[in-house]
């Protein structure tokens, strides 16, 4: 019998909880290793390319979370259903990490003294930016962000909700109300009301 896929992350939500609600939906068995801030110093030489979340599959170290959620959706009919619905999921996945990543980069790498003003453009620019867009699309598509059905896009930008909410500490959703509706209709998914239940409690 194959061993459990290993998705190796913090003890966060972060780049790894968009795999966890797919793995979840999928209803596959996984280990969800998680690994101590101040271990990681003497593990990143051991990771490729030192970077988590990783997915250690059949004896293989796979990188880059948003390839390892396309993995699992795709097995599970979340990816598309041609390949234009296909490129459809995947802008709107790596759009949901591109902010994701500016939000994190304001959370751990700017300096104490700069994340006033960088807060303020966040917030002001940024997050209206791709949440009107955002809003349009769900408009266009039936409250999901492609041809009106669940993909792991709706999964993924879920899964980052709440990370865009604690970071930012204001509620990023206000005025927004297809994605709020969008966050709950993934969060009443069975499998994810279940998960999110059951989950560790973590900070971010
Ligand atoms: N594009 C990658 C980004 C991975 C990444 O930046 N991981 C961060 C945590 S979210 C990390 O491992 N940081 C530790 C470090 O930079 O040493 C993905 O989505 O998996």
């Amino acid at each position: 019998m194959a061993a459990k896929p290993k998705l190796t992350y913090f003890d966060f939500r972060g780049a790894a909880e968009p795999i966890r609600y797919v793995l979840e939906y999928s209803n596959v068995e996984y280990e969800d290793k998680r690994i101590q801030v101040e271990d990681w110093l003497e593990l990143k030489p051991t990771i490729p390319f030192g970077l988590l979340p990783t997915l250690e599959i059949n004896g293989k170290v796979i990188n880059q979370s948003t390839a390892i959620c396309r993995y699992y959706a795709k097995k599970v009919g979340l990816a598309g259903s041609d390949d234009f619905e296909a490129l459809q999921i995947d802008a709107i996945a790596d759009t949901v990490v591109d902010l994701r990543t500016a939000i994190g980069m304001y959370h751990w790498r700017t300096p104490e003294a700069e994340k006033p003003a960088r807060a303020k453009v966040l917030k002001t620019e940024n997050i209206p930016t791709y949440f009107s867009q955002f809003e349009k699309i769900l408009k266009e598509n039936d409250g999901y962000f492609v041809n009106g059905k669940l993909s792991y896009a709706d999964l993924l930008f879920a899964g980052t909700a709440e990370y865009f909410n604690n970071v930012m500490k204001f509620d990023v959703f206000e005025g927004y109300p297809l994605a709020k509706a969008l966050v709950e209709k993934v969060h009443n998914l069975p499998r994810i009301k279940e998960w999110v239940a059951r989950r560790p409690q973590t900070l971010l």
